[in-house]
């Protein structure tokens, strides 16, 4: 046995010095790869495969308990039981594993990374009445694994609203706090009256879990997160026709005839700006118009 990393005890001591500095730098480089994998930032498949493309990688010194141990829900005794499972000793490193090991961890990756699914950003926009509150409520009931984002908004609570789940109710001292602290990942004046915003933390770290998350919020914010996040998929939300919409906002009967004119002529200007979108998709049906958001979120079906 020739017993990895052991020295030769004729080895020079600058020698040992020279090692031992490569081995805290490969140290801090695996701790940075774990960290991307931990951010989202990389797959643990991918890892793996950089490990089996190219065995001077850093990749190939990660150990592979270190790699499962970055992965959600899986603390230190899932792990032990995953490398059981797939005829992994505990101190392989990537870059030792056998052919069998390989492809039997390969497809390990692969299954659990169908099963949790790529975090998406989807923003749902579009005017006023066009049923993004009553879409957006059918996927919050229907399909719970996706976050709706909850905004934070300076107008007052409608009877029925609760703080926390429709919005966070903040005073205006809290909203400037939040903007002075970078806090939203958007915020804009929403009918020329109150401002709303959707707080960051959450959002960015339901998409490190590989959650999707939806937000429902107006085409100025839509253009912000279309900026800081190039990667969200934008969503503009139809009406079936113009009369439709027009029935929608009068039939809810929650504004007056002059607030809803108001809103009737930003319609307007909104209803021009839906070339700027990745999809359209026509709300004639509740339940179809939320399935075909959901499918852009890429959450496997039930
Ligand atoms: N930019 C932005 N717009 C938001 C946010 N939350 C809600 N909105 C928009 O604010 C508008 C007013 O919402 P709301 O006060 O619930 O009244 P609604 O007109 O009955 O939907 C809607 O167009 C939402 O899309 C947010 O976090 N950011
Ligand atoms: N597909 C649909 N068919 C018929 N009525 C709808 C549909 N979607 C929404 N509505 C109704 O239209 C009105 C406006 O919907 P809402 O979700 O409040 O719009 P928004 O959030 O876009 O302002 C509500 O009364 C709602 O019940």
């Amino acid at each position: 046995m020739t017993g990895q990393g052991q020295r030769h005890p004729d080895m020079p001591a600058v020698d040992r010095a020279a090692a031992s500095r490569a081995a805290v730098e490969a140290r801090r480089a695996r701790a940075a790869v774990k960290q991307a994998v931990r951010a989202g930032e990389r797959s643990a498949l991918s890892v793996a495969e950089t490990a089996w493309r190219d065995a001077e990688s850093v990749e190939a010194g990660m150990r592979v308990r270190d790699l499962l141990a970055t992965l959600k829900g899986l603390g230190p005794t899932r792990t032990l039981a995953a490398l059981e499972s797939l005829g992994i000793a505990e101190v392989k490193r990537l870059g030792g594993l056998g052919h069998r090991q390989r492809q039997a961890l390969r497809s390990w990756l692969r299954s659990r990374e169908a099963v949790a699914g790529h975090g998406r950003l989807v923003v749902l926009a579009g005017p006023t009445a066009v049923g993004k509150g009553t879409v957006s409520a059918f996927i919050r009931e229907n399909f719970p694994e996706v976050l709706l984002s909850v905004s934070a908004t300076t107008r007052t609570p409608r009877p029925g609203e609760i703080d926390g789940v429709h919005y966070y109710f903040l005073d205006d001292e809290r909203f400037d706090a939040m903007v002075a602290a970078d806090e939203f990942l958007e915020w804009a004046v929403v009918h020329n009256q109150s401002r709303y915003g959707t707080p960051r933390p959450p959002v960015a770290a339901a998409l490190a879990e590989g959650r999707s998350v939806l937000l429902e919020i107006d085409l100025d914010g839509a253009r912000q997160v279309r900026r800081a996040m190039p990667e969200a998929v934008l969503v503009f939300l139809l009406p079936p026709t113009w009369e439709e919409l027009v029935r929608r906002l009068v039939g809810r009967g929650t504004e007056s005839a002059e607030e809803q004119a108001r809103r009737l002529r930003t319609a307007t200007v909104e209803l021009a700006a839906q070339d700027e979108f990745d999809v359209l998709v026509v709300n004639d049906d509740v339940e179809r118009a939320a399935r075909e958001v959901v499918d852009l979120l890429a959450v496997p079906r039930a």
